[in-house]
């Protein structure tokens, strides 16, 4: 791990890493300073090499944390996932939520388990009587492409070709599911899963692009429509958590507000220390 943590902190320092998500850190040089041709080409190619580099150091935190989590004993395992869940069902800021994205978890990859909020979700009225709108993720293709689909049952579920449950693009009645980016109202919150996390709000997924490609999306609608932004809040073991600045960053990171791990709910942004009883 010192190891890795040397080789992040030399390619983050040469890369001016933001503290906040900045989505043009690495062309914004470019464009404020512009080059000759060959000189512009020679930067673009350094520019494809950091970001190789950067994309290879990802894979190894991903391989080195998906190892400790097959070696967590089931037991400790187990007792997280209550203590996660009990967490976010006790809390004002779920309690109070309307309408919210939330993952689908799967037990093979070693996801923090979800179940008993979706069945919570699903079965009670919030403090007003209503009942809580819910959408989670559907893959489209591998293009870094993932809706958020409405459901209002379990049993809306069937396992994609990853074997990991998702609703087909209509319900039982033929319809097509509500998309949340189709949405007349906004998600107040939006549970998100993860392979690492860092207590400044740093997130490093599976790979796939997925939740990044989505998140910026919605906050761009959000933005678009006026609405206040969902708070993104990420489940973690305890050993997902690692040293602040150990997760690389590259260009589409979004940045969660918070996380909820055994020891509790880790507010990081603004937004989620206001929240706070
Ligand atoms: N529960 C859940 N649903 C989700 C996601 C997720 O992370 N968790 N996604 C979030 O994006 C999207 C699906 N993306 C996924 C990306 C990779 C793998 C997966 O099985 N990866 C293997 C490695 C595969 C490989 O390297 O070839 C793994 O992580 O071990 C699964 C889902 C949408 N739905
Ligand atoms: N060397 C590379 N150069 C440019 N893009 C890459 C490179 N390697 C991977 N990608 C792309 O980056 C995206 C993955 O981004 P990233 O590693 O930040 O995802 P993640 O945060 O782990 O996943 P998710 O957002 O689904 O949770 C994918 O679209 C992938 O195709």
């Amino acid at each position: 791990m010192a190891g890795l943590r040397f080789l992040v902190g030399a390619m983050m320092s040469k890369l001016a890493t933001p503290t906040i998500p900045n989505t043009t850190c690495f062309t914004r040089s470019l464009i404020l300073h512009p080059q000759p041709h060959s000189l512009a080409m020679n930067n673009n190619h350094n520019h494809n090499n950091k970001l190789d580099e950067i994309f290879t150091l990802k894979r190894h935190l991903r391989s080195k944390i998906k190892k400790d989590l097959r070696s967590m004993d089931p037991l400790l395992r187990s007792h997280q996932d209550d203590a996660i869940q009990s967490l976010i069902l006790d809390a004002p800021w779920f309690k109070s939520s309307k309408r919210l994205c939330a993952y689908i978890s799967c037990s093979a990859l070693r996801e923090v388990d979800t179940s008993k909020i979706l069945q919570n979700v699903l079965q009670n009225p919030t403090k007003d009587g209503e009942t809580k709108t819910l959408y989670v993720p559907r893959v489209e293709d591998k293009n870094c492409h993932m809706r958020m689909l409405n459901i209002s049952r379990m049993d809306d579920l069937i396992a994609n070709s990853m074997n990991i449950l998702e609703p087909a693009p209509v319900d039982a009645d033929g319809n097509d599911r509500k998309d949340v980016m189709l949405a007349d109202e906004p998600v107040d919150l939006l549970l998100l899963p993860g392979l690492a996390f860092d207590k400044t709000g740093r997130r490093l997924g599976r790979g796939g692009g997925y939740y990044d490609t989505f998140l910026s999306k919605y906050q761009e609608l959000a933005r678009q429509r006026n609405w206040k932004q969902p708070l993104l809040v990420a489940l973690s073991y305890s050993v997902q958590i690692v040293e602040d600045g150990v997760i690389p960053l590259t260009p589409s990171d979004v940045f969660i507000d918070a996380l909820v791990s055994p020891s509790g709910y880790i507010p990081i942004t603004a937004a989620a220390q206001e929240i706070l009883p």
